[in-house]
């Protein structure tokens, strides 16, 4: 519903959208519920016996994979109102695994993809597979599915990549588990997948994160979710060793998915851009969501934030300076901090985000070019964007979205403060993890037009 009490009107499957300056920006808002959460709660559901609640589930496309894929496996899916209640492939009538031989599809979502992709080492022929070759087809999966290999799964796959096929139980029987090295430069999902597969091997698993391990903060989130599931680990203070004792259960119960702190970034960020009072609810202070941070790096730049409760108070319009920050511990919110750059005093660098670059777009080299299409200065390293700040976007152009969600809200966000509209590409990439983010845009008093779009 809109605020005035009319519904809301559909979004086309596929559109483009012309995002119309805007003024100000002022209202209420609720954050939508976290993706990260809501994909390994569903899982976590799923590996244990007995029916799970899953309090409040994120309704993105990145949601609707993990439940899709879990159903195909198995696992009984009901949606009641905002839950899922899931009953796990451990209850009757499953027969305790996923089931043999299913041909999975998580659409473009990285980790349900790689999740999934460590559980399939209990099944016998799990095949992945994505209708996203130009994106998650082509993101690495070499380091977990050398990982699976050497706890003695067999993998076939496309150099690397998907698709792909996995079955644990070979000649020798099925996997036991035992000390296993796992490469953590390039994602942290591969580790995640490794632990959420621990505590349902026979000897458990003691990991060894190898290379300069990234994004530590999802894998908080997983460790966070298996304790929630009264899974037992331990884990040194820098992650590099995670042990999982063998045998356990995840202990089916009820959970509740707490607000997201990358989509509300941008919120946030908007909200910094242009004069008005937002109210952003359902923002728990206490979160393990590295985004958290983006609320910090906002008010170092200047902008006027204030917390009562669960509740985020932005009044917006100040001038914003830049910084130089590691973007690694707020890899999602990078795009949308990268806005609040675009249009900050100074240049501002992120710093250590080479993950980056094996996103669902290359969010280093394609942020620089569309920065550059709209008149903005952005240089790169391999592992680091600047960009400089400007007090002037002229706008006027169509941008390329990338097929990419976060690059959708970066350039809507430059779009907003422009002198004339953006026309973003494939807008309808927003609902991999923000459906109601334009929606939610309107509500604040933002102007949008859907319009055919060529990209799919
Ligand atoms: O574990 C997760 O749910 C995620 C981990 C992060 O990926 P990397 O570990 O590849 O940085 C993040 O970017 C992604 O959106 C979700
Ligand atoms: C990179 C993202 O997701 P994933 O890796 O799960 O595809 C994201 O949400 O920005």
């Amino acid at each position: 519903m809109s605020p005035d009490g009319l519904p809301t009107v559909q979004l086309p499957d596929t559109f483009d959208v012309l995002v119309h300056p805007a003024q100000a920006l002022s209202g209420e808002l609720r954050a939508q519920p976290s993706k990260n959460y809501t994909t390994r709660y569903l899982l976590a559901a799923a590996l244990a016996e007995g029916e799970t609640r899953v309090v409040g589930i994120a309704t993105s496309e990145d949601a609707g994979a993990m439940l899709r894929c879990l159903a195909d496996w198995g696992a009984g899916v009901t949606l009641v109102g905002d839950d899922a209640v899931i009953r796990g492939f451990g209850a009757a009538p499953s027969t305790g695994t996923p089931r043999a031989g299913v041909t999975l599809n998580p659409g473009n979502a990285g980790a349900v993809a790689r999740f999934l992709m460590g559980v399939a080492a209990l099944t016998t022929d799990t095949t992945f597979v994505t209708d996203y070759p130009d994106s998650l087809g082509k993101r690495p999966q070499g380091d977990l599915l050398e990982a699976l290999e050497r706890l003695g799964a067999r993998v076939e796959s496309n150099g690397g990549r998907l698709p792909l096929t996995i079955s644990g139980p070979v000649q020798g029987g099925p996997i036991q588990g035992g000390t296993v090295e796992v490469g953590a430069e390039k994602s942290s999902q591969y580790a995640s997948a490794l632990i959420f597969l621990g505590p349902l091997l026979p000897l458990g698993l003691d990991l060894r994160l190898t290379g300069q391990i990234k994004s530590h903060a999802p894998l908080r989130q997983t460790l966070d979710t298996l304790a929630a599931f009264g899974v037992r680990f331990s884990a040194s203070e820098d992650l590099s060793r995670i042990s999982i004792p063998g045998g356990q259960k995840y202990a089916a119960g009820r959970v509740s998915v707490p607000g997201d702190y990358p989509g509300s970034a941008a919120i946030l960020a908007a909200a910094a851009l242009l004069p008005g009072e937002v109210r952003l609810g359902n923002l728990r202070e206490n979160d393990l969501q590295g985004e958290r941070e983006a609320v910090a790096v906002l008010r170092e730049m200047g902008a006027d934030i204030v917390r009562e409760g669960d509740t985020l108070i932005v009044r917006g319009g100040q001038p914003l300076n830049a910084v130089t920050r590691d973007g690694d511990g707020f890899t999602d919110a990078v795009q949308a901090l990268t806005a609040a750059a675009a249009l900050a005093v100074g240049e501002t660098t992120w710093e250590n985000v080479s993950t980056l670059r094996l996103k669902e777009c290359d969010r280093i080299s394609d942020t620089r070019r569309e920065l550059e299409g709209l008149g903005i200065h952005a240089t790169e390293t391999a592992d680091s964007l600047s960009i400089t700040g400007t007090g002037k976007i002229a706008g006027g152009i169509t941008a390329d979205g990338h097929g990419d969600h976060r690059m959708i809200m970066l350039l809507t966000l430059l779009g907003l403060r422009a002198e004339a509209p953006i026309r973003i590409t494939g807008a309808h990439h927003i609902r991999k993890s923000y459906p109601l983010f334009f929606r939610h845009l309107e509500d604040l008093g933002a102007r949008f037009e859907y319009l055919p779009t060529d990209t799919h």
